[in-house]
Formats: structure tokens, C-alpha cells, sequence
């Protein structure tokens, strides 16, 4: 019987995930559940699946589907490790694990900073553990990758006090900057020092990577921080939240669902969290809500580059970054001051370079792998 390692990857509205051989890390079989509770769909190997699952169907029901189907599809192997996606690793973890019953109260700990996502991610966990109770759980936090950053680019201005009990700028999406990393030099050459990456999916960051590693993020203490995305909100002023808290009596509970649910592309929009429904609508308040996503990212390019002192690639990735033309483009042209120079048909052609002949900065288009960074860091972990 062959050795296989199952991954899962909750993000806030989906879950990907897949099987791969353990002594090679090729990929076995992958799929992934979308618009999970809003009629979950669910595809394996690219095909929509049949799967009797409600409309209201939340991540629980489907981690069910997805874990049962697996191990239906898998009965020949072996899974001898889960490898996890954790979105927070707070400060205590800098890498990869496997994980005992003493981190899962760590991490639940992590909840009230991640709470569209470490909840998904522990049952992920608890669930694996139930139906596989043989095999290593291991996890993989979003979080580590950023680690490796100064500390000016990791502390707010804030007193010292705070500071020290740990409220500090995390980061997040670092397993899919680890992917980026790997494969910028193999796509762009060994000459990028400086790469800017635009992390552009239902939730979006950038990260300023220096000679691979990252020097700067957007996300913060939570994934709220940053860019437009979906349903956040991105950066506000804080003085925001205190005058809803004043004026309209706003608790935490309604503060979280207004910035980190009913905010960002949903919310300026009034239509859709989803670039797909807003590029093919006419409605002013679609292109609005466009627009202001491709400015802050225009912006958040140019505080990245600056962090490194200049740039000299900048790589687009997830589902946005990869998929949508458009989006592109404008953010391209928004940085033309920097060097760069959109090739439109390269564009369109979704790269890997999109950049023209003789543009003086390169950009490229680099699909991201979370789920293979994940089973390579728990295919080590097996040993
Ligand atoms: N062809 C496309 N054109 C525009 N946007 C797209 C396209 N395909 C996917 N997207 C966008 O990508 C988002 C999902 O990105 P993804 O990286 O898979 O997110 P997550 O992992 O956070 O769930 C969707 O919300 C949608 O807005
Ligand atoms: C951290 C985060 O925002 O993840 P996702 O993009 O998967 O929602
Ligand atoms: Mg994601």
C-alpha cells in the first residue's frame, strides 16, 4: 500500500484540498468547495459533484463530504499524515508542526484574531483526527512566513507594553508567498532581489519579498488589515470604529460582521464580494468598488516597494490576481511610474509575464499552491 498525505485548506468561504504520494509529493487528486454556506459546490479533478448537500450547508457538512469522499477515493493508500492549513500561529509558531492535543488549546486561543478562519481550521483538524486516527496531523500557519521580517515592519505604534503581550503585525497568506518564492526564480530568473507579491483572492494581501523572504506585509494583527477584499474591509482609521462605537452603540459582534462581512467588494458594491459578478456588471456602484480595489492595491505596491527600497518584479497570484485580465492591467498601468508597462495580449493570455518587451520592471502572473507547500512541509515532518 502506498503512502499518501491528505490536505486541507479552509480559507473563509472555501475549502481546497487534495491527496499526494508521500515519498514524491505529486499530486494525486485535488478539488475544492466554494461559496460555502450560499450553496456549496464542489468539485474533484476539475468535475462538479453531486452531493445532496443543502443550500445552507456550512463548512462542517462539507469537510464531512470532502473527508469521507477522500478516503472513498483513497481506499487503496495509505494516509499516513493530514497536513493543515492554520491561518494563525500567533508568536509561538515559526514553522510547520505536528500537532498534539496541548497545541489545539494554543491555537484555539487564536480564534478571536482569525474568526472567519482558525475555527474552520481546527475542525479540519478534529475532524482528520476522528476519521484518521493513525495518521501525523500536521500544520502549516499562514502566519510563520512572515517571521522572518524586521521589526519596524512588525510592531505598531502602540505602547511597549502591548507590544510585549504580542499585538503586533502577523501577516497571513504566507504559505502561498513560500509558493511564490520558490517559483519567482525559476519563472524570472535568479536576478529578482526585490519582488512585490499582490496576493488577490476572497481575501488579499501584498508581501515585499526580499531575496525570497518576506520584508513587509499588509495583513496585521488580523486578516482584516490591508487591501480591499471581498467582504473587509481593508485599512481604516480607527477613529471609525470608535465613532460607530459611540454614535450607533456598536459592539464587537457587530463591528466584526460590518468590517469583516458586509464590508470591501460586497459592501461599496452593494452587489457582490465576487470580481467575476463585478466585471460583468454596468452598475456604477460595481465599477466603484473595482476601482477602489485597484487603487489600494496601486498604493499597497508602492509602500511595499519602498520597504524595499525599490522593486524589481511584481507577481500577481490567487484568484483574482490569477484570473481577472482587467484587474490586472489596472493596477499595471497605476504603477507605470514605477517601470512597469503592461503588454495587453500577454495580459490577457494571463503570462506567466505580462509585462512588455523592454518594460524596465518585469511583472508577472504565478498561480499559487498552498496545498503543495502543505504537503511537502508534512512529508518532511513524516520523515
Ligand atoms: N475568472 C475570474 N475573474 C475574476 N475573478 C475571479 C475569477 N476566478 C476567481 N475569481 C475571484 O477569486 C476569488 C477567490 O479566490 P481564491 O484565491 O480562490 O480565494 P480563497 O482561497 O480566499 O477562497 C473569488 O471570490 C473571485 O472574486
Ligand atoms: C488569511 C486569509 O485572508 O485567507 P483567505 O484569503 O483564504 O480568506
Ligand atoms: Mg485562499
Amino acid at each position: 500500500m502506498s503512502r499518501a498525505i491528505l490536505v486541507l485548506n479552509a480559507g473563509s468561504s472555501s475549502l481546497k484540498f487534495g491527496l499526494y504520494d508521500a515519498e514524491t509529493q505529486s499530486e494525486i487528486l485535488s478539488g475544492q468547495a466554494e461559496r460555502i454556506g450560499a450553496g456549496p459546490r464542489i468539485a474533484l479533478a476539475g468535475e462538479v459533484q453531486e452531493t445532496g448537500l443543502p443550500t445552507e450547508a456550512g463548512h462542517g457538512a462539507v469537510l464531512a463530504w470532502v473527508i469521507a469522499r477522500l478516503l472513498a477515493q483513497g481506499a487503496d493508500l495509505e494516509i499516513a499524515a493530514v497536513g493543515h492549513r492554520i491561518v494563525h500561529g500567533g508568536r509561538e509558531y515559526g514553522a510547520p508542526c505536528v500537532l498534539g492535543p496541548e497545541d489545539m488549546a494554543r491555537l484555539e486561543a487564536l480564534v478571536p484574531l482569525a474568526p472567519a478562519h482558525q475555527p474552520h481550521n481546527l475542525a479540519g483538524v478534529r475532524a482528520a483526527q476522528a476519521a484518521l486516527p493513525q495518521a501525523v496531523q500536521v500544520g502549516c500557519f499562514d502566519t510563520a512566513f512572515h517571521r522572518s521580517q524586521p521589526r519596524l515592519a512588525q510592531i505598531f505604534a502602540i505602547p511597549r507594553e502591548l507590544t510585549a503581550e504580542g499585538i503586533l503585525r502577523y501577516g497571513f497568506h504566507g504559505l502561498s508567498y513560500e509558493h511564490i518564492a520558490a517559483q519567482l526564480p525559476v519563472i524570472a530568473g535568479k536576478n529578482v532581489e526585490r519582488a512585490v507579491v499582490l496576493h488577490l483572492g476572497h481575501g488579499a494581501s501584498a508581501c515585499a519579498l526580499r531575496n525570497g523572504r518576506s520584508h513587509a506585509t499588509s495583513m496585521g494583527f488580523t486578516a482584516l488589515d490591508g487591501l480591499v477584499m471581498g467582504k473587509r474591509c481593508g485599512s481604516i482609521d480607527p477613529g471609525v470604529l470608535l465613532h460607530l462605537m459611540r454614535e450607533k452603540g456598536y459592539g464587537p459582534g457587530t463591528l466584526e460582521a460590518l468590517l469583516g462581512g458586509q464590508s470591501g467588494l460586497l459592501g461599496v458594491s452593494g452587489l457582490s464580494s465576487d470580481m467575476r459578478d463585478l466585471l460583468a456588471s454596468e452598475a456604477p456602484e460595481a465599477r466603484e468598488a473595482v476601482d477602489l480595489f485597484v487603487y489600494r492595491a496601486v498604493g499597497c505596491v508602492a509602500e511595499m516597494a519602498a520597504a524595499l527600497g525599490g522593486i524589481d518584479a511584481l507577481v500577481f497570484t490567487a484568484g483574482i490576481g490569477e484570473h481577472a485580465a482587467p484587474v490586472r492591467q489596472a493596477i499595471l498601468e497605476g504603477c507605470s511610474w514605477l517601470g512597469f508597462t503592461p503588454d495587453a495580449v500577454r495580459n490577457a493570455e494571463h503570462g506567466p509575464e505580462i509585462t512588455a518587451e523592454g518594460s524596465a520592471k518585469r511583472a508577472f502572473v504565478i498561480p499559487t499552491d498552498e496545498e503543495g507547500v502543505i504537503a511537502r512541509h508534512a512529508a518532511r515532518l513524516l520523515g
